[in-house]
């Protein structure tokens, strides 16, 4: 549906890209979240796709079509790519069903209602058709601007956080109805989030970017389970980076033998979730201490220093430790080695 290639962006000559060597691309029917820090690039990346800006350099083609390339710039209106924003832009002079009839002047005012009419349904917000915005409340006014969005029929929808307004119970449940919508009209989209949690449970893939690059691909599973780097694995959550000495399917580490998710040799570093350990009671083998315990309801949070090092650990409510106590941190899973360990490396891990 939605192919980016080599994009790149520079607000000024001289200055940095902002946007450098963009590439992936996005299936009929795909929720694509691109996630990262605040100014890593993604609103430029939208942009740059609905073609507010104009690229330095790369493509953009839709269902093959050029949009953006090196001698051509596809007009926003004339794309076919729909845009909800963070703040809905909804018209305050205009009803729910002004506001979703408005981007449909092209069609006879007949067909204008009756179109407008049926995505208000898909959106479930019928009832509140003749209401004005203000008084709706932020959740259905979401919806309102994902029902004008979605009534011409876009080829693809781009979202740029667009539930970050909403109070956390709104957005979770706000959430999960735009996906179903989404999946229900089979429309595309891209959704800019840097809410890591939005990003795993909206999307059916997930590019992981940082500073204008993508650090990242993959669905959400693979880029939880299997960060490629540092980076990736300490932005999609909690995690324990450790040091360690590869050799083959297990490393020495400060935590003992430890397996790993690939084979591999020399120094590396590794990534265990706080989830993907255990705590033991120790009897006199090499311990660490319990150094904190944080309730969160359903699960605890332990720090356990061991050595020179602090480790987050997650259990489930029933497993009490008190502060003081010894124990063995008993690894779950397969460690995820997530980058080398240094240049000194003798046969480094290939990356
Ligand atoms: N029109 C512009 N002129 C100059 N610099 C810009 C312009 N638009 C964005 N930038 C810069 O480009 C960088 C990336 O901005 P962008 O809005 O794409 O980031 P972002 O990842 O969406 O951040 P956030 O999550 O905070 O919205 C920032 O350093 C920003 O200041």
């Amino acid at each position: 549906m939605l192919q980016v290639t080599n994009l790149t962006k520079r607000f000024g000559p001289g200055l940095p890209p902002v946007v450098e060597g963009l590439e992936f691309t996005v299936a009929p029917g795909e929720i694509l979240a691109l996630l990262g820090p605040s100014g890593c690039g993604k609103t430029t990346t939208l942009r740059l796709i609905a073609g507010f800006e104009r690229a330095d350099s790369g493509e953009v083609r839709l269902q093959g079509h050029l949009l953006t390339g090196p001698h051509t710039h596809v007009p926003p209106e004339r794309r076919g790519i729909g845009f909800v924003f963070q703040d809905y832009a909804l018209f305050p002079h205009l009803s729910v069903l002004g506001n979703v009839m408005f981007g449909l002047a092209h069609l006879p005012p007949r067909e204008r209602k009756a179109r407008a009419l049926e995505v208000l349904d898909l959106v479930g917000v019928t009832l509140f058709k003749d209401r004005m915005p203000h008084e709706l409340s932020g959740g259905q006014q979401q919806r309102v601007a994902l029902a004008r969005t979605l009534a011409p029929a876009p080829r693809l929808i781009l979202l740029d956080e667009p539930f970050s307004n909403l109070d956390v119970a709104l957005r979770s449940t706000t959430r999960e109805e735009v996906r179903a919508i989404l999946k229900a009209s089979g429309t595309s989209a891209v959704l800019v989030t840097h809410d890591q949690e939005e990003a795993l449970s909206f999307a059916d893939r997930l590019a992981v970017m940082r500073s204008g690059r993508i650090e990242q691909i993959g669905t959400p599973e693979e880029v939880y389970h299997r960060p490629r780097t540092p980076f990736v694995a300490q932005f999609l959550g909690r995690t324990n980076l450790i040091p360690a000495q590869a050799e083959g399917r297990y490393a020495v580490s400060p935590l003992g033998r430890l397996e790993l998710d690939r084979a591999c040799r020399g120094q590396v570093l590794l990534s265990l979730r706080p989830e993907h350990l255990e705590l033991v009671p120790a009897n006199g083998e090499v311990s660490g201490e319990v150094i904190a315990r944080e309730f969160k309801g359903h699960d605890l949070t332990y720090r356990v220093r061991l050595g020179d090092a602090v480790y987050l650990v997650q259990t489930d409510y029933t497993k009490r430790f008190e502060l003081g106590a010894r124990v063995r941190l008993v690894p779950r899973e397969a460690a995820v080695v997530v980058g080398s360990g240094g240049p000194l490396d003798p046969e480094p891990c290939p990356f």
